[in-house]
């Protein structure tokens, strides 16, 4: 193993960020590495870390940078002065010699009180377009590091590493299917289709996946809704039979084992675990997402064949229901998809990064 580190992970704000964090920390803790990782006082990030007490976490404030000539921009400096102090605090009390920032203005502050310390600094972003925070964040860093080739030219100064994302070591061994459908009281014969929003909810997509259901009683759904919109589904569903509905998942390897196909949002992080999972997809990007980079993303997987791209905008039911029964009912047009996006997993982000950041 190389020396002992004491690294901190800003990793908050969304589980986009959020678990890609928990992941690296999870093989630095293995290499036998020290680990802080640094999330934000929103619920998610309490609510998405609060299976992982083996890990220690700690919050700061969380900051979202206004338009530059916003009046919003002062006291929005003066938070960033303050919580750039608050984790110099914590970098000196932590004795770290190591900051990875996962994206996002969560990770601002921790990597620019490292780099005033004089300490290792590092940022991973999982996109193929990369958010604006991590533009800014890349200029303190020593590395850049990436989830996606295509991300590299938007760093023209910076010294990148194409890493992958890492997923958790829960989604390394996944539970049987017959094991995960019993789980979410699934029958064992019947095709499923695991449905996921995204943190910012998928209100449109939720309406035309039930839609879809109604079309095709043969095939179950377990749906994860998010908090914004599960009580509609809840309703929409209660006469359906075979579909589940999950507010929130705590157990990702079972619904991914559950499922013979996916339709998610084309969130980094997501489909990370798509491919990992080596799961078929129909990928529906968040429409309003910064730069339209979940578009981007899923085009990676499109053109690549391991997952249908859908414009929300352009679907109804019917196209929907016609994308599910291609991949759930043609076996090689199903077996194909899964060989493509196993073929896009990288299986050893988390070790790629633990070995940047903390050998150079
Ligand atoms: C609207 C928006 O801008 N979203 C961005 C946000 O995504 P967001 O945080 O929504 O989503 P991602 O798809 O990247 O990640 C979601 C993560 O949450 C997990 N999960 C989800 C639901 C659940 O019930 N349980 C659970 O564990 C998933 O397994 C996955 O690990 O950050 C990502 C990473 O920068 C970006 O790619 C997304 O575009």
């Amino acid at each position: 193993m190389s020396e002992k580190k004491k690294v901190i992970i800003a990793c908050g704000g969304t589980g986009g960020h959020l678990f890609p964090g928990i992941a690296v920390a999870e093989e630095l803790e293995r290499q036998g590495h020290e680990v802080l990782l640094l999330i934000s006082e929103k619920k998610v990030d309490a609510q998405a870390s609060s299976k992982y007490g083996d890990l220690r976490f700690k919050t700061v404030p969380a900051i979202a940078k206004p338009a530059t000539l916003s009046p919003k921009m002062i006291p929005f400096l003066f938070r960033l002065w303050s919580t750039v102090k608050q984790c110099r605090a914590i970098l000196k009390e932590e004795q770290a010699d190591v900051v990875l920032g996962m994206g996002g203005f969560t990770s601002l502050p921790p990597v620019m009180a490292g780099k005033k310390m004089g300490l290792a600094t590092y940022v991973h972003d999982s996109n193929a377009v990369p958010g604006k925070a991590n533009r800014l964040t890349a200029r303190w860093c020593r590395k850049v590091l990436l989830g996606f080739d295509v991300t590299k030219k938007y760093f023209p100064n910076s010294d990148t590493e194409v890493t992958g994302t890492p997923v958790r070591k829960e989604l390394e061994q996944l539970p049987s299917q017959a094991d995960a459908r019993a789980k979410y009281g699934l029958a064992q014969d019947a095709k499923t289709v695991m449905v996921m929003g995204g943190s910012q909810g998928a209100k449109h997509l939720n309406t035309l996946v039930v839609e879809a259901a109604k079309a095709m009683p043969g095939v179950q759904f377990l749906h994860i809704t998010g908090a914004a919109d599960h009580d509609r589904v809840m309703e929409l569903t209660k006469d359906l039979k075979g579909y589940h509905v999950l507010l929130f998942c705590d157990d990702m390897a079972s619904a991914y084992a559950a499922a013979d196909m996916a339709v998610c949002r084309s969130g980094a992080s997501s489909m990370t675990e798509l491919a990992y999972v080596a799961l078929p997809s129909v990928l529906v990007p968040y429409p309003y997402a910064a730069d339209d980079h979940q578009t981007v993303n899923a085009e990676v997987f499109e053109s690549a064949g391991a997952a249908v791209l859908r414009q929300e905008s352009e679907m109804d039911a019917g196209s929907l229901v016609a994308d599910i029964i291609r991949i759930t009912e043609e076996p090689a047009v199903c077996e194909e998809m899964k060989n493509r996006a196993d073929q896009l997993a990288v299986k050893d982000a988390a070790s790629r990064i633990c070995k940047v950041i903390t050998t150079s």
